[in-house]
């Protein structure tokens, strides 16, 4: 049950492991007890109480976040999770919601079609600990208190989500319970709650994506949206960058009303132009480029033509790091029309010629781009070159990655720029011990890495409907891209699933790594490449984030790309780390031969491949000794002889590879 690996080994104790599923299933059976009774009042005092001593308590180091787990033989803890219980993000406008009040709430209920306004008392914090936040709130009578927690995705642009507000929209709560045992407001969706930075400018109340304004005529509405611009500039002066982007939307919203957007389209041009900057530096590249290209005059005189000299920059930036680069190249094109001289424009659509010779020919100046990496600096400047691919069914594994024309031996098949990846040495590879309630599993969960997915998708929708295509266990809406007034909708449990059956890792590029901090990362081409434990065509390497994909041997078109998901000769290993991180059962030749051994006898084979192993760490095959090479024969035999010569009839028998490979060096 407990996940094991060698060397690199992360497991819970028996014990451990029970409690971690004890506590998943008695919260479960409570909820179910439970579901559909009336919340019971809290006693507000007490409520604020409670959030304000459990933050004094972490910031003295006293209190124990009661997630966490210690898993043997690691000195630092992780946090044990309960997931599998997936249900869908909120789909609907906010303005489409009915309102509903924190007394109307229903324990272990999603509120279907409800929207709830809370906000969180100045004197409560917000409690943060590893893998949730969590504070309380009240309705805005201040007749209610209740427990409101992020879970996972608390926070967004470096900022702990519920800390950069105190005004929230939550859209169709969901009224649980934590682990503990207490009532508390879920979210688990980012996008099912709607920030509201709590402003209200000159008349004009912010609520979610609500302009109400107070001001008539074209005059007042110009003041607001100058100073919602000014207020953006001064942020982004400071740094204070996801402010200055919620200054420069308020700005918009307000420049954009007709009233105002007739008689002045250049200050919307201006604010889009400034809010494109912001987005470059949040990297919302989509929004961006939209911005950037709002912004610009077409005109033609000197001011002008800066203003959309800058603009043109902007979106050609925003272009180049979605990797579409004939578009980047165009907008950098027209931006060179319009200043010759620019240095910037020049230096991109240089390398704008490299990415496109990359896609199209797949050749890769490699010892370059080697040459550029660095701790600092891990991943690539390099396009994806997948033209010698296509995926296809492939007959009981799903889709595939198939040969689109014949390849030599060593010959790149794809490479493929990371779609996001997270390593170990910059801190963000959060791992978590996940007890998973439909298969009853406990497995090592890269949650880092689904983390990072969720922020890419939500700052770039153009990218969900690709990544949400890939093969997760819930379906969820599937690729299906919902995109609402207030802005993407991602289903984050679709995408946890789909991180879980995608990921690979990468290995230790900087520094020590061990399981509990591995550097992994997201391929979307590659991801459908499926394993074969003894057909693997294929072997990946990685240079910084680019994953590539070279032929072991002669591929003929239309040949299904195989990797090997997993390299353990030993059956059992393999067959419980396919089924945990995987989720099939393998049926290759090798793992039916193997499946139909007598355990005993793959017992005794894994001894004697050990000691094998032990033999050759031991003795180094040159110069080797007569009676040491008998040993080695001896040892080689052995294992042989646990080999039924019918069942293995052309399949490989790879406990003996390496005593094999010794003997024949030391011949
Ligand atoms: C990285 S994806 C590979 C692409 C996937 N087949 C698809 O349809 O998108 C990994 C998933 O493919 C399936 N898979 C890969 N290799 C397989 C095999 N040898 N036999 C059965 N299923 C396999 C499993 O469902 C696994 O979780």
């Amino acid at each position: 049950m407990a996940p094991q690996n060698d060397g690199n080994t992360i497991f819970l104790t028996e014990k451990e492991a029970d409690r971690i599923q004890n506590t998943v299933k008695a919260r479960l059976k409570k909820c179910s007890e439970l579901a559909g009774s009336a919340r019971e009042p809290r006693d507000s005092i007490s409520a604020i109480q409670q959030a304000t001593g459990a933050s004094l308590m972490l910031d003295m180091g006293g209190a124990a976040d009661p997630d966490l787990t210690q898993p043997v033989g690691k000195g630092q803890t992780l946090p044990a999770l309960g997931v599998g219980q997936p249900y869908p993000p909120c789909i609907i406008p906010l303005q489409d919601l009915q309102p509903m009040k924190l007394a109307d709430l229903q324990m272990d209920t999603h509120h279907c079609g409800r929207r709830l306004t809370v906000k969180r008392p100045r004197r409560c914090p917000v409690v943060i600990l590893a893998a949730r936040s969590w504070t309380m709130v009240q309705d805005e009578a201040e007749h209610e208190t209740e427990r409101l927690e992020m879970c996972l995705h608390k926070s967004r642009h470096g900022e702990d989500v519920l800390e950069s507000a105190s005004l929230y929209i939550i859209k169709e709560p969901y009224f649980t319970l934590t682990n503990q045992g207490e009532p508390t407001l879920r979210i688990d969706h980012p996008s099912d709650l709607i920030i509201c930075r709590d402003e209200v400018d000159n008349g004009s109340l912010i609520l979610g994506n609500e302009v109400i304004s107070q001001a008539e005529d074209a005059a007042a509405v110009e003041k607001i949206a100058r100073t919602c611009k000014d207020k953006g500039n001064a942020a982004l002066k400071q740094q204070d960058l996801p402010l200055a982007h919620a200054k420069y939307t308020e700005g918009l919203k307000v420049a954009r009303q007709e009233v105002l957007s007739n008689s002045n389209p250049d200050l919307t041009r201006d604010i889009s132009r400034n809010r494109a900057h912001v987005n470059l530096l949040l990297s919302q590249l989509d929004e961006a480029k939209t911005d950037a290209k709002a912004s610009l005059t077409g005109r033609d005189d000197q001011r002008s033509k800066d203003l959309d000299t800058k603009a043109y920059f902007r979106a050609g930036c925003a272009a180049y790091n979605l990797g579409e680069y004939e578009e980047a190249k165009s907008f950098f094109g027209e931006q060179q029309k319009l200043t010759p001289s620019d240095r910037d424009a020049r230096a991109y659509l240089r390398k704008i010629e490299m990415r496109l010779r990359e896609q199209e020919t797949g050749r890769y100046d490699f010892k370059k781009l080697r040459a550029n990496l660095s701790r600092a600096r891990p991943r690539v400047d390099a396009a994806t070159f997948t033209s010698n691919t296509t995926v296809k069914e492939s007959p009981g594994r799903g889709r595939g990655l198939f040969a689109a024309r014949g390849l030599a031996t060593g010959e790149v098949i794809m490479c493929e720029k990371a779609f996001c990846v997270v390593y170990g040495h910059e801190g963000n590879t959060l791992t978590a011990m996940t007890y998973d309630v439909r298969d009853e599993r406990i497995r090592v969960s890269p949650v880092g890495l689904g983390l990072a997915v969720i922020q890419k998708l939500l700052s770039n929708p153009s990218q969900i409907e690709k990544f949400m295509d890939l093969r997760g266990e819930y379906q969820g809406d599937g690729k299906n891209v919902s995109m609402t007034e207030d802005g993407p909708v991602i289903d984050t449990l679709r995408v946890h699933d789909i991180v879980s059956r995608n990921g690979f890792g990468l290995g230790s590029q900087y520094g020590e790594e061990d399981a509990s901090n591995a550097s992994t990362g997201i391929w979307i081409w590659t991801a459908y490449a499926n394993h074969s434990c003894i057909a693997a065509n294929a072997e990946k390497e990685f240079i910084g984030d680019l994953i590539v994909l070279r032929a072991t041997r002669p591929i003929p078109a239309g040949e299904e790309i195989f990797i090997s998901y997993d390299w353990s000769s030993d059956y059992d290993a393999r067959q419980s780390n396919l089924m945990t991180t995987w989720g099939f059962e393998c049926d290759c030749a090798l793992c039916v031969a193997e499946k139909a051994d007598d355990p005993a006898v793959r017992n005794k084979r894994r001894e004697l491949e050990g000691e094998a192993d032990a033999f050759i760490e031991r003795e180094h095959w040159a110069k080797a000794k007569r009676v040491v090479i008998a040993k080695a024969q001896r040892l080689a035999k052995a294992i042989d002889e646990t080999y039924d010569g019918e069942r293995y009839k052309g399949v490989p028998r790879v406990a003996s590879l390496r005593i094999l490979e010794w003997l024949e060096k030391a011949k």
